[in-house]
């Protein structure tokens, strides 16, 4: 193995390093951007109010349609909710195709899922078909990006995040172009509320967990981001809160920036390939979309300076977003030659001997404890500078990275012991499986119940 491989892979696990002075300092810059987002709006952090005062009990009862535009998957969900922080649920899951996603028009967008809307109701509520509008279906919609809201269903889209770009849709209300949508197809549904994925996982672990204090709700999916109770004097830019003493805030902390953790060239390398350059720079060093791409720009720096690979570019992944984070999950789970030569054969990469192979695990590692460090940046902070300092705390969190990383909560945790000290055996985290349509059927309900 040439000498130079193996200091340009140490030389850029260091880069990847993020040691926990740089993720303290993080926390006060990520403090600071909280309080601004709360005086004002077009601040880096949206902190938008989402018009949700209180989290469930666990006796909630009800049926919902649930609506999930997620950053890769649309899902359509029935929901019961049972009480004793129960309910069942039966869903459908389509992935989003890239050409509807990035379009000059929303309306592919709106056909796509009214066609999935329509779908599920013929097959599970033929008699809801053409009822009179006060029969209608009432159903929560999880809308996974940027939005302003006055009201539980009012909202304007503040910008597209992950892979989505419709430029027509921006500074509109996509909940009331979805509505005319359905109208237009006579669709039996009435949007009752709009809620981000981050709020919807924070209600659901409220309902379906009894620890009776969860704090936030955190999700790493495509993308990442987090939600949590804010009191309502406390929000400066809030007008009207309707005499609520609490607000749920969906933070968007995707779109922070710390000075202290600077970018590496392979963050930067990525942040020109997006539809969103310069911006969700967090998010882009976190979560599912972006991690299998920073592998892959990662073992080209290597292929092409280093001769890694026999200086051959493997035509598998040539292209950009053509390496799946998934495929880091299936490296990092056992740190043994052969096990990364079986995942990364049928993509191309041939390794000269063991002690190459293992310099390439760790190169995948690091990318993912990262990730997971980071991430302990906006968790710390809030559970630190929102009134829970030295007190229990429980967080709930959705999304297929937190799911599927092998120990991505493990990792969480040890950067949170090493910013938090004991106050890190304080913090539950906890899946909230279907966060987003739990969560939209729980805030429907409090809607229709405020109606
Ligand atoms: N096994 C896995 N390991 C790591 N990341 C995964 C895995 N499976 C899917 N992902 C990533 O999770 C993201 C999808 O997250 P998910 O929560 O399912 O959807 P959405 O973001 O639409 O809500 C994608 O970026 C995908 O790359
Ligand atoms: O569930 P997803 O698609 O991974 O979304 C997570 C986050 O992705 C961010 O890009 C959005 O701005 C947030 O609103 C969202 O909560």
């Amino acid at each position: 193995m040439e000498a130079n491989l193996e200091q340009a892979v140490k030389k850029l696990i260091s880069d990847f390093e993020c040691p926990t002075d740089a993720l303290k300092h993080a926390m006060e810059d990520f403090d600071e951007l909280r309080r601004k987002g709360l005086e004002k709006d077009d601040e880096m952090l949206a902190m938008a109010p989402a018009y949700i005062s209180s989290v469930p009990t666990g006796e909630e009862t009800g049926d919902f349609l649930a609506l999930d535009l997620g950053g890769t998957n649309l899902r359509v969900c029935w929901v019961r909710l049972l009480g004793e922080g129960k309910y069942e649920m039966k869903q459908s899951k389509a992935t989003l195709p890239r050409e509807i996603v990035r379009n000059e028009s929303a309306q592919p967008l709106v056909d796509f899922i009214c066609d999935h809307i329509e779908l599920f109701i013929n097959e599970n509520f033929p008699e809801k078909v053409g009822v009179p509008e006060k029969e209608f279906l009432p159903m929560g919609f999880t809308f996974s990006y940027p939005m302003s809201q006055r009201s539980i269903v009012d909202t304007t889209l503040i910008r597209w995040t992950k892979g989505f770009n419709i430029p027509e849709a921006i500074g509109l209300d996509f909940g009331s172009t979805l509505t005319q949508g359905m109208k237009d197809r006579k669709l039996p549904v009435v949007i009752e509320a709009v809620i981000n994925d981050t709020v919807g996982t924070l209600v659901t672990r409220a309902y379906t967990s009894n620890a009776y204090n969860t704090i936030m709700g955190v999700i790493f999916g495509t993308g990442s981001n987090g939600a949590y109770i804010e009191n309502s004097s406390d929000i400066p830019k809030l007008n009207d809160a309707g005499n609520k003493e609490k607000m749920l805030i969906n933070i968007e902390w995707g779109a922070s920036s710390f000075k202290s953790l600077p970018a590496t060239r392979y963050d930067l390398l990525l942040d020109h390939d997006t539809p969103n350059p310069g911006r969700q720079m967090f998010e882009k060093r976190v979560s599912g979309m972006y991690l299998g791409e920073l592998f892959r720009r990662a073992l080209f720096h290597l292929i092409k300076v280093y001769n890694f690979n026999n200086g051959i570019i493997p035509p598998s992944v040539t292209d950009s977003w053509s390496l799946e984070t998934s495929v880091l999950s299936r490296i990092v789970v056992n740190r043994s030659a052969e096990n990364i030569k079986e995942v990364l054969r049928p993509y191309g990469i041939r390794f000269r001997d063991d002690s190459e192979a293992l310099l390439i695990y760790d190169v995948a590692y690091c990318i993912g404890r990262r990730s997971a460090r980071i991430s302990s940046v906006p968790i710390a902070s809030l559970y630190l500078t929102t009134g829970h300092a030295g007190k229990k705390a429980d967080i709930g969190v959705d999304g297929s990275l937190v799911e599927h990383y092998p120990n991505f909560v493990g990792m969480l945790r040890d950067a949170l012991k090493d910013v938090l000290g004991e106050d890190e055996k304080n913090i539950s985290i906890g899946i909230a499986k279907d966060g987003s349509g739990i969560g939209a059927a729980l805030c429907a309900l409090q809607a229709v119940k405020e109606k």
